[in-house]
């Protein structure tokens, strides 16, 4: 467990840990001690001798004030300890899982990921602070009890020792079978988990489909199996519980049977029968409750093993210093191929220059690989092969922060986040002046729209912006972007949203951005498209045209099809 620990935790703090483990072993040991106590006293009782029984009364007393001060000290210590550990625990998963490559997220990751971050921190917080004091109270409680046995007749303890080692090797074979038994039904949960997070995302398409949560089958299906995996969980645990428990009772049987036996034979008096009957009950106890936290322990172990498994997942390469770039809003794409999964390849052999300041249209049909483009541009994913340069440097030799800097990013799925619009629009650079953030708000027309609000800027957009318009969330989007001012703006059909006078306010910023501002924009609105500089058309992930505009036109290829469907469909006429 500490090893696992180990990669989740920083080093002082598993110093910590192991400190708090020898406060645990101590305060245990002297409890289980205190409790030892009771056979003087008991034994100068039955045999009246009261000026011994005193004597240990005051010792009891003196003993019962440091258990008490001991566990206080160790409650504290274990609190203060959970908390930190739960802290950085949540924010080490946090800090690495943003370092992972988004290939990582495209599987059902978000179940695990919520339950790791909630359930299984919790849990481990939990551990330290109320599962290890008792099951290091529950571990010295059989050992000091026996020994006392041991010292008041060798076969009681003997007996007790046999029993206890039979016990423990009997709990460890059920905590292990209990924390196997247990892994279907985590499965279920994690399933379950993702369902409820889709259902809850998708409430629209669901409603527009008719779909609650009583017709939506994976969802359902989702419950069933949890049902059954629980169901499933509890008839494998509960007879290999009732053993172990029966254990304890038949080890506890034994030892009072032994402890008569010797007694009518004459080779144990009564007072030490007295003071062992004491022993024997708080021995069986002590047992029992071990036995039951081996099993929580083993299930804590598989949580931990599980967060310990994220924050080995490897992520992708960082570039340990800022570089110097030879030629900043400059893009270079050497011979790329890329697949999502191995084998299956996505973009073949694609190469371009993109030169400072030109405006790029990225047209294609849908699936062709002009998102994935720009996932690469972002380093969202490293190449299969080739090599791809920014400002003239290898993006793997770029820090994430230094990439981050040259890029702005309007996607097709714009992200708000809850907050008014002003907030989202800062966070393209909040130490804008309030001059500044006002005028690319200007220049993406938000100024338009805050004007219809009765609480203007400060409007609250709703959590993912869901209290806007589409064109609306775009407009901001844009404004975010234009507001840090990068020297590359990435537009992932950032108009598509738009009504016709919008669509317009849009091209003239990209008018006006020519010649400062690298564009790579994929759009599939024709008037869009005119007015970059020059176009790539991508086809089954391979680049088929590149040129001006008006090159491509004449080459009667994808362009020339792209231009004649949509002037058939809005009557537009081109004149090239
Ligand atoms: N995360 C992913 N995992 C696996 N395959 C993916 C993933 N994202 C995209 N793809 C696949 O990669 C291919 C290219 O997708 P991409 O999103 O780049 O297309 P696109 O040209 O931008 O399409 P559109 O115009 O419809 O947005 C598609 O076949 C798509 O199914």
């Amino acid at each position: 467990m500490l090893n696992s620990l180990r990669s989740l935790l920083m080093p002082d703090q598993i110093r910590l840990i192991r400190s708090y483990l020898i406060l645990l072993a101590v305060s245990g040991f002297c409890e289980a001690g205190t409790t030892l106590l009771l056979i003087p006293v008991t034994q100068s009782l039955m045999t009246h001798a009261y000026d011994r029984l005193g004597s240990w009364v005051s010792v009891l007393t003196i003993a019962v004030i440091i258990t008490c001060l001991l566990r206080y000290w160790q409650t504290v210590r274990g609190m203060r300890l959970s908390v930190v550990v739960l802290r950085t625990v949540q924010s080490r998963l946090g800090q690495h899982i943003v370092r992972l490559p988004l290939g990582w997220f495209s599987g059902e990751v978000s179940g695990q990921v919520s339950r790791c971050a909630t359930y299984g921190a919790m849990g481990l917080a939990n551990a330290l602070s109320h599962l290890l004091p008792a099951l290091l109270s529950d571990i010295a409680v059989p050992l000091l009890t026996s020994g006392a046995m041991m010292l008041l007749d060798w076969r009681l303890g003997m007996v007790a020792l046999g029993g206890a080692v039979g016990v423990l090797i009997a709990n460890s074979r059920i905590s292990r079978a209990i924390v196997k038994g247990e892994a279907p039904s985590h499965e279920a949960t994690v399933t379950l988990n993702n369902r409820v997070i889709e259902f809850a995302r998708c409430q629209a398409s669901l409603r527009a489909f008719c779909l609650e949560s009583a017709t939506y089958a994976p969802l359902t299906q989702a419950l069933e199996a949890k049902n059954a995996a629980g169901q499933s969980l509890l008839k494998t645990t509960f007879p290999k519980v009732l053993i172990s428990g029966l254990s304890v009772q038949f080890v506890f049987a034994i030892l009072v049977g032994v402890g008569l036996l010797l007694t009518l034979s004459g080779g144990l008096g009564v007072p030490r029968l007295m003071a062992f009957l004491v022993l024997a009950a708080r021995f069986s106890s002590g047992l029992a409750m071990l036995g039951a936290r081996m099993g929580v322990l083993g299930m804590i172990r598989r949580e931990i093993e599980r967060i310990a498994a994220i924050m080995n997942e490897p992520t992708l390469p960082e570039a340990p210093r800022r570089k110097n770039l030879i030629a900043p809003g400059a893009i270079s794409f050497r011979s790329v191929d890329f697949g999502f999964h191995h084998g299956d390849v996505v973009l073949h052999d694609v190469t371009f220059e993109v030169t400072p300041g030109s405006v790029i249209g990225l047209i294609g049909p849908s699936g062709a690989g002009k998102s994935t483009l720009l996932k690469l541009m972002m380093r969202f994913y490293d190449p299969v092969k080739g090599q791809i340069l920014m400002g003239g440097v290898d993006l793997r030799d770029l820090p994430t922060d230094q990439l981050m800097d040259q890029i702005a990013l309007v996607s097709q799925d714009v992200v708000l986040f809850a907050g008014s619009i002003e907030d989202n629009i800062r966070i393209g650079n909040p130490d804008a002046s309030e001059e500044t953030w006002r005028h690319a708000a200007r220049l993406a027309r938000v100024d338009a729209l805050v004007a219809r609000r009765r609480h203007g800027w400060a409007t609250q957009v709703g959590e993912g912006g869901c209290q806007l318009s589409g064109g609306e969330r775009q407009r901001i989007a844009l404004a975010r972007a234009l507001l840090k001012n990068a020297p590359i703006l990435l537009l992932d059909e950032a108009s598509s949203a738009l009504d016709a006078l919008n669509v317009a306010a849009f091209q003239d910023v990209v008018k006006q951005l020519r010649g400062k501002t690298t564009i790579i924009m994929i759009t599939h609105q024709l008037e869009t498209v005119m007015h970059a500089d020059h176009l790539l058309t991508i086809e089954a992930g391979r680049i088929v045209e590149r040129g001006a505009p008006a090159d491509c036109l004449t080459s009667r290829g994808y362009f020339d099809r792209f231009c004649r469907e949509r002037r058939q469909a809005s009557g537009w006429r081109l004149t090239a």
